[in-house]
Parts: C-alpha cells; structure tokens; sequence
C-alpha cells in the first residue's frame, strides 16, 4: 500500500520521494537501498574473504608493483579488515580490487562510499599519511577559497615564455549519495538532474552555460573536447576496475559557459569536478573564477564535508581541499636534468604528461600541478602550485 504526500511518499513502511526523471517516475527510498542494505548486511561472505587474501599474495608476489596499496595492505591490516563491511555493503575487496587489477597504479585504493574511510582506516590513514603527509590526528582546516586575495597571484609568466596554459580544478560530493561503485541507475539519472537544475540558475555572465549530456553526444564532439583538454577521458583502467562506471555514459556529461573557460565534469570520478582554465598563467583571475563559480553552485546543492578529512571524494589522492591548480609549461633545460622529478618533489609538485594522468609529455610540455590537497586550504593549495613553478622558472632562466 503506497500513501502519497506531496512528493513524498511511503510504500511498504519504506518513506522516500517520488522523482520524475526523463519521462519516468521513480521511488527513491530515503534510507539507501534499503532492500540492498538488509541483503547485504553482516560479515563479508567466504569467497570475498578468500579474493581479499589471493590478492594479498598477488600484491606481495609482484616485483613491480609499487603502489601505496602494496606497502601498507600488510598481512595484519588484512587480518583486521577482511571480514568488515560498511551499511551500503562495501569490503575491503571493493577498496582495493582497481590497485590489484593494475599493479603498476601509485595509490591502488579508492572508497565506494563515505564510511569506508572509517571503517577501513586501518589501510587508507597509512595510505593518505604518505601521500599527503597528513597524520592520523591531523585536520582539515577550515575551507579558505582566497576570495578577496586572488591579486596575490599575479600572472607567473607574464611574458608567455614557458607557460601555455592554467587550470585549477576541485572536486565535489552530493550529500546524501555514496561514490560511483554503490550508485544505482536511478541515482545517476536523479544526480545529473539535479546538478543540471542548480546549474541552469548560474546568472553571472562569464559562468553561465550548457550542460552536455554524454549520452547522445557524439563521439567526433567527445573526442574533439578531450584532444583540447575540456573533457574526462573515456575508459580509465583504474577507474573501470575499481566499479566506477557502471550505466556508462548514463548521468555523466560536461557544463561549460561559452568560453570554456569555467567547466564542470558530472560523474566521472567524483559527482562533480569544477574546473575553471584558460591559456597563459594568469592564475589570480582563474582562482577568482572558480572561486565564483563554487559558491553559485553551493547555494543549489548541498556538498559533503568530513570534520577531519574536509571535501570528501572517492580517491583519498584528492581529499581535503580537492584542488590540483596546474600548469602546462615547456621549461627545456630544466625538464632535461635526470634529477627533474626529485626537484619537482622537493617543491610538492607532481609531473604528468600533457593528457592527463598517466600519460607522457609531448614536445617537452609537462602538466606540474601541487601534490598535496589534504592538510591544507585551497588557497595554500593553489599557493603551493604557485610558489613552486615561481621557482622552477628561476632555475629555468638561471640554468646555462
Ligand atoms: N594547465 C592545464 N592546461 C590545459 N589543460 C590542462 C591543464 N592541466 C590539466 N589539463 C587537462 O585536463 C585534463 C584532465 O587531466 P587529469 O585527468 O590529469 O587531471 P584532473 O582533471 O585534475 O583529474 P585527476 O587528478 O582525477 O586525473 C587533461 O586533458 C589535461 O591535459
Ligand atoms: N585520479 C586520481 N584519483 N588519481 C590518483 C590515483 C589514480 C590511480 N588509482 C593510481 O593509483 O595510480
């Protein structure tokens, strides 16, 4: 028996809300999946026990496996996780199952959902100690954006020698809903609906936009927009393996304004990626955009926030303040020293290649962002992208 109230309804004791998305109208349970939750409750069944412990020895057995997971996944933190499950159901298999399917990953591990960073802190504390040199008793601070102190990052490369191009991104939870693994088909079309309503009322001029669906659109579009830098790539390994795309291309897609210089990424490796870009460093006026265009989005809907490990996302490479500020620079004498990544490492810098993660650099352009985003605010993030590109510039100019 359904009794209806307003948009609310309760349907077999079960209370949740009725939603209309693209011409279908579902029941989406308050409490997540609740017949999901009962089935799955309880101690981890035997044959996951046994995957947890043959991909141990896998890790283990591996001489070129050298990620984060491989270090801290030690026999006695297996013993103390392989049997613990959170409410939505995830074990310690789902943590780790992309680090063991990709054994040349760097961290390995990603949490299907909120809790699993408590539950299974045993692996991920160690694993974001080392990452981002934030301790077991260490906190977030409180959010900083840097509003009003944008002007104390003038262009980096005013002359346009090395720099080509700047982008600061953060990334965004929807309160209320687990990460990628645990999220139904429903929940992606519900999500989608619900970030492209908060952002059909962005009115500032230079934010305004379209949201792009990717179902629909076509690849020559898709591939266009990832050749220029705009769009996530299609098939990450790490990604695929760690559950994250199922009902692909189902509730994914890309807002951008006109000029694509302020751009947000829906349900791709966090519900939401804010991206604000353009060519040059000048890295005051993209902060300020960005900073513009969180708070017009905040206001619609509401994000998810740990007291201590501050913006929640799905991997713990991007907790905290969630921000990679990045630049693609050409520094030729620099780039060229066999100690380059060890110089960048000393500054917090992380090197990629000039597609992304895990890709090479082409015609000597590197991708050099900050490494860590826990630990510190967003603008000490941004800050220290700043300051340790400042530097590698000066060495560049100072080289012979
Ligand atoms: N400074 C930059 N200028 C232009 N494009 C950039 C810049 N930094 C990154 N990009 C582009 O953004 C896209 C996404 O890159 P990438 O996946 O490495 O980073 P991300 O969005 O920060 O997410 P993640 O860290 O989760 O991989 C790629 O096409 C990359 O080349
Ligand atoms: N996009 C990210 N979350 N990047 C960080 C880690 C990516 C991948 N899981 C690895 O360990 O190499």
């Amino acid at each position: 028996m359904a009794s209806a109230l307003r948009n609310k309804l309760v349907v077999g004791g079960v209370a949740g809300l009725v939603a209309a998305v693209g011409g279908y109208t579902y029941f989406y349970p308050y409490a997540r999946d609740v017949a999901l939750v009962n089935k799955q409750q309880g101690e981890t069944d035997a044959f996951t026990v046994k995957k947890i412990e043959e991909a141990y020895k896998i890790l283990q057995d591996h001489p070129e496996c050298h990620s984060l997971l491989k270090k801290h996944l030690t026999k006695s933190v297996v013993d103390q996780l392989k049997y613990k499950k959170t409410q939505l159901g995830a074990t310690l298999y789902d943590v780790i199952r992309s680090g063991v399917h990709n054994l040349d990953a760097g961290v390995g591990v990603y949490a299907p959902d909120y809790e699993s960073y408590k539950v299974f802190a045993a692996l991920f504390d160690p694993i974001i100690e080392e990452y981002h040199g934030f301790g077991p008793n260490d906190k977030q601070p409180p959010v900083d954006l840097g509003e009003g102190r944008t002007g104390e990052f003038p262009p980096l490369d005013p002359a346009g020698k090395y720099i080509k191009s700047t982008r600061i991104r953060c990334g965004r939870t929807l309160k209320g809903y687990p990460f990628n693994p645990l999220l139904t088909s429903d929940d992606y079309l519900i999500m989608q609906q619900k970030v492209k309503s908060a952002l059909e009322s962005v009115q500032d001029k230079d934010l305004k936009g379209t949201y792009y669906p990717l179902q629909g659109m076509s690849k020559e579009t898709q591939n266009k927009l990832i050749a220029d830098h705009f769009l996530f790539k299609e098939g990450d390994r790490h990604l695929q393996h760690a559950n994250a795309c199922n009902y692909w291309p189902q509730g994914r897609g890309i807002f951008h304004n006109n000029d694509k210089t302020f751009l947000i990424w829906v349900n791709e490796e966090d519900h939401m990626r804010l991206i604000s870009m353009q060519e040059g460093s000048d890295v005051g006026t993209i902060l300020d955009r960005l900073n513009r265009g969180i708070k017009s989005v905040e206001t619609k809907v509401p994000f998810a926030r740990d007291d201590r490990l501050g913006w929640l996302t799905f991997c713990p490479t991007n907790l905290g303040s969630t921000v990679r500020a990045s630049v693609h620079i050409k520094l030729p004498k620099v780039s060229a020293r066999k100690d380059f990544k060890e110089i960048c490492e000393k500054l917090n810098l992380q090197v990629r290649g000039i597609h992304g993660e895990h890709s090479e650099s082409e015609g000597g352009v590197y991708d050099i962002s900050n490494k860590a985003r826990l630990g510190l605010s967003e603008f000490q993030a941004v800050k220290q992208m700043y300051d340790g590109v400042k530097e590698l510039i000066q060495l560049e100019e100072s080289a012979k």
